[in-house]
């Protein structure tokens, strides 16, 4: 018999390499198996290790506890949903990751307000950028970027109004928008939206609000070539059109979510998106 096999964190980890690096459950599971493991230890460890609703013992290296998350009311599969002052379309859903495509989120006129409100802000960070002051630049995001204050214009708080209806997710628990434009060749390497919990600065960040659990990343307007928002874990590059947006959600900051996600590099063209983040509790 082999009741002795045990699911170690080496296992899970082992597991959760094969998922992100594009195989499927049956494929890991017959690898699995033609390398000696009992068939219902092999399910059970696939089961805990990537089935986010099941948090197993507490042992070390093991997944925190799943949050409740904003979720749109798709019950009874219907095409569109009433976002309170907008019908916005269904365009796709995926269960895990759970991502789902919203197609006419924003009207083009939206999309442009905001683009040129953003454009302003922007070029005028741009020059503080070259100043003397160090501002801060990342590697992996290429792209510049500016946050809107919660509520902040008449514009803003009617698209945090609509979120939140469409999210069932208090408009309090919402980031400002942030606001990013991609210039030709410009990028945002795969990365997760939650905060790292062994990050030393998460402790602090996590008191305005805890934790972040879904991201909306809305497209302001249509690039060229490129830009699609890629999911790397299952394979699913998202078209960048404007007016539609990706959302996507994590019940707990952990890769086992699949919620690994990137701007694929713009080809051609500039690419705008607007994001919103979302926390377990009020945003301050
Ligand atoms: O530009 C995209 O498609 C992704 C943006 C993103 O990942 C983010 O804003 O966190
Ligand atoms: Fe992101």
């Amino acid at each position: 018999m082999s009741a002795q096999q045990i699911i170690t964190p080496e296992l899970r980890a082992w597991i959760l390499e094969q998922t992100q690096a594009g195989h499927g459950r049956d494929q890991v599971l017959a690898a699995m198996i033609g390398s000696g493991w009992d068939a219902a230890v092999a399910r059970k460890a696939l089961a805990d290790t990537l089935t986010p609703e099941q948090p197993s013992s507490s042992s070390a290296g093991e997944a925190p506890t799943a949050s409740k998350v904003p979720e749109p009311s798709l019950e009874g599969a219907p095409p569109s949903v009433w976002a309170g002052d907008r019908q916005v379309n269904i365009l796709m859903a995926l269960k895990h990751p759970r991502v789902v495509v919203f197609g006419g989120l924003l009207s083009d006129e939206e999309c442009d307000q905001i683009v040129a409100l953003s454009a302003a802000r922007l070029a005028r960070s741009e020059t503080v950028a070259t100043g003397t002051d160090g501002s801060e630049v990342n590697a992996a995001r290429t792209s510049d970027g500016m946050f809107f204050e919660r509520g902040e214009n008449e514009l803003i708080k009617r698209v945090e109004a609509r979120l939140s209806a469409l999210l069932n997710w208090p408009v309090d628990h919402g980031e400002g928008l942030q606001v990013l434009r991609y210039r030709p060749g410009a990028e945002y390497l795969p990365h997760y939206d939650y905060f790292e919990p062994n990050h030393v600065s998460t402790a602090t960040i996590l008191k305005r609000g805890g934790q972040r659990v879904a991201s909306l990343v809305m497209y302001l307007n249509t690039p060229k070539a490129g830009g699609a928002t890629t999911f790397p874990d299952v394979r699913l590059d998202v078209s960048p059109i404007k007016g539609n947006a990706v959302f996507f959600s994590y019940d707990r900051p952990h890769p086992m979510t699949l919620s690994l996600h990137g701007g694929a590099p713009v080809t051609e063209g500039e690419k705008w998106v607007a994001t919103k983040w979302m926390r377990q509790g009020v945003f301050v």
